[in-house]
């Protein structure tokens, strides 16, 4: 059989999206709950009102909803300072093309999903990879500090979960005010974790430090793409971000914008508490589904997100993957979330969480037995 060439992770996500049994991307694939389907019923309304409204007032409504819900009541809307994409990743190509004018080098944190060393590398930026540990466990290393222009972080990180508390924020962001460093972070899994939702622009605002956040409402809910990437910055971020954002996009849909506001507003009236009564209800399926099986366990215990690590000894995470797909089923192996160190991921395989009961259960009973035989 010809060699299987897989650039990225997003070519292994392109490879699972037509299987019943795609437990590969962190998009929300999950059925609509019933108010949210009552949302989707309504869009001809919403087109509607969107149509008869100022495109900046329908932006302000949604981002105001959404960062509400989670907590980031600091936020800067209303300010020129915040831009909404038609994703989180064309957010971050800005934000890179903007970072690439000003800067050579990005402390990247280490394992995180591989689009973003690629979207950065893919500008000119040299890249250092920050290991998980050192970014949680105190102060980085000034060495480290003079010799990038930004640290770039995603918390809740991406596979792993692990959280950036307020105290570590806060002394990162002003470790990183000291050196004039930017601070960068990813917090596209933000709402599945509570432990994310202490105000996060509360903290940059005081910090004194230069600072972009890029917030994805992609992850949570099952709109068929249908999302925003807002790209949020510093008052003065020292980066051309509203020359290059007007470089590439006039501006993100209101329809799209009207319908993020709903479903926000659906997320605070009990639809968020749901969410993670189902993802967790969904990670303890998995968990249970593996129990017992030799070498197999699951790296992050304290993980919120939509996503859980499944380590499996010795065994291959590319063989494995290769003999689910002949099943049909799709998971993501981890080495491309190890940008620096691919072969960290070797034996570990990332499975999603934001999907129905069935096609899970369906996908991890392939996985034991395929386990089983290995
Ligand atoms: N622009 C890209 N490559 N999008 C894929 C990304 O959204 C998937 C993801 O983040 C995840 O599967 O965890």
């Amino acid at each position: 059989m010809q060699e299987l060439q897989v650039n990225n992770l997003t070519e292994f996500e392109c490879l699972a999206l037509n299987s019943p049994l795609n437990l590969a991307d962190g998009h929300a694939r999950q059925a609509l709950t019933a108010s949210q389907a009552r949302i989707i019923d309504d869009l001809p309304n919403l087109f509607a009102k969107a149509a008869a409204r100022p495109p900046e007032e329908v932006g302000l409504d949604a981002c105001r909803a959404y960062l509400g819900l989670l907590g980031q009541h600091s936020h800067p809307v209303g300010d020129g300072r915040v831009f909404a994409c038609y994703s989180s990743s064309v957010a971050m190509e800005i934000f890179a093309r903007a970072l690439a004018q000003t800067g050579e080098s990005v402390a990247l944190i280490h394992p995180t999903f591989d689009n973003i060393p690629d979207i950065l590398r893919g500008v000119g930026l040299n890249l250092v990879p920050l290991e998980e540990d050192v970014l949680h466990d105190g102060d980085l290393p000034r060495a480290l500090l003079n010799s990038v222009s930004c640290v770039f972080v995603t918390t809740p990180n991406n596979p792993t979960g692990r959280v950036v508390s307020e105290e570590r924020l806060r002394a990162l962001a002003a470790q990183c005010a000291d050196h004039d460093v930017i601070l960068a972070l990813d917090t596209s899994f933000r709402g599945f974790d509570p432990r994310a939702h202490f105000d996060h622009y509360r903290v940059l605002e005081s910090s004194g430090c230069r600072w972009v956040v890029i917030e994805d409402t992609g992850k949570l809910w099952p709109t068929l793409e249908l999302k925003i990437g807002w790209l949020v910055t510093a008052r003065e971020p020292g980066l051309p971000v509203a020359k290059i954002y007007s470089d590439i996009l006039l501006g993100s849909s209101p329809l799209v914008l009207a319908l993020v506001q709903r479903f926000a507003e659906d997320a605070a009236d009990g639809g968020l508490p749901d969410l993670h009564r189902f993802i967790a209800g969904n990670r303890a399926l998995v968990r249970q589904a593996l129990a017992g099986l030799p070498d197999v366990d699951f790296p992050d215990l304290d993980s919120r997100a939509s996503v859980e690590r499944v380590r499996l000894g010795a065994r291959s995470s590319l063989e494995v993957w290769s003999t689910l797909r002949e099943h049909n089923v799709y998971m993501l192996p981890c080495q491309k979330f190890h940008w620096a160190d691919p072969h960290e991921g070797d034996h570990m395989l990332r499975v999603a969480l934001a999907r129905s009961a069935a096609p899970l259960g369906e996908a991890m009973r392939a996985l034991r037995f395929v386990l089983s035989t290995r």
